[in-house]
């Protein structure tokens, strides 16, 4: 890590798809610098770019042209083995399809990653037990994710994506699919460690999801239109009593 860098920035992005010999622009030349500790949400409709944007940050897409930095590292450049590395040492993903290791108990799932990280067992295995207990898991712990309901799965992949404390956690709709409850507890973890500094890029369609941010970005038809602080003022507390009622599920 370079000292004072930005956690993630994109400079110039573009990503344009190739759909049956036809171009398809998705993203159209994105700026986006996040610093540490930063919690931006990424808004706009169906179709601007956002899921591109976001898998391009982790390296999950290829860009066509642009810079992805990571940690003051360029990263656009890296093989697919340096971005695996990459990954695994600063990023935690959630994403709509969970991929949960399916013969692995929800613990084991959870565990893996800080493992991976090099972690000591024991501390891979508190950061566990911490993580499932937040979100309100803990006696689905030696269950197999196909015995889990989709929002409990959601929740375990959240847990999976913090038990490594990632320098960056990106979360594509990570409460999409959420009844309120499934919701709150999602959102009471996500401003707990953030609250302890963790750097948070979050796309979400709820406005009210994305008051609780620090910065919304917004996307049109592939690029930045608008990126704002929110002040202190407006931001609502993260999973706070009330909020989750009117949130989609
Ligand atoms: N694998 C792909 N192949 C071809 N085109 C794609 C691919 N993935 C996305 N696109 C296109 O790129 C554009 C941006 O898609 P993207 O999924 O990034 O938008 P989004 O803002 O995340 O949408 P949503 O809110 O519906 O998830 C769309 O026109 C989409 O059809």
């Amino acid at each position: 890590m370079t000292a004072d860098a930005p956690v993630v920035r994109a400079v110039n992005v573009v990503k344009i798809y190739q759909t049956g010999g036809l171009p398809v622009p998705a993203v159209r030349g994105v700026d986006l610098t996040v610093e540490a500790g930063e919690f931006v949400a990424i808004m706009g409709p169906s179709g601007s770019g956002k899921s591109t944007l976001v898998h391009m940050l982790g390296g999950l897409d290829t860009r066509t042209s642009g810079e992805i930095w990571l940690d003051g590292r360029r990263a656009d450049t890296l093989s697919e083995s340096g971005w695996a590395v990459l990954r695994r040492e600063k990023i935690g993903f959630v994403f709509q399809f969970f991929n949960l290791v399916a013969n692995m108990t929800v613990a084991d799932n959870v565990e893996l990653p800080a493992l991976l990280g090099g972690v000591s067992p024991r501390q891979a295995k508190e950061r566990r037990d911490y993580l499932l207990g937040e979100l309100g898991l803990a006696d689905r712990a030696e269950a197999s994710p196909a015995q889990l309901s989709g929002g409990e799965q959601q929740r375990v992949a959240l847990a999976r994506a913090l038990a490594n404390q990632p320098r960056l956690l990106l979360a594509d709709e990570p409460t999409g699919n959420l009844d309120s409850r499934n919701t709150r507890d999602v959102l009471r973890l996500l401003g707990k460690v953030h609250g302890q500094g963790q750097t948070i890029v979050l796309v979400t369609h709820d406005a009210r999801v994305a008051s609780m941010a620090d910065r919304v970005v917004s996307l049109l038809d592939g690029q930045i239109v608008d990126d704002g602080a929110i002040p202190k003022s407006r931001r609502r507390p993260l999973g706070a009593a009330g909020d989750v009622v009117e949130l989609r599920s």
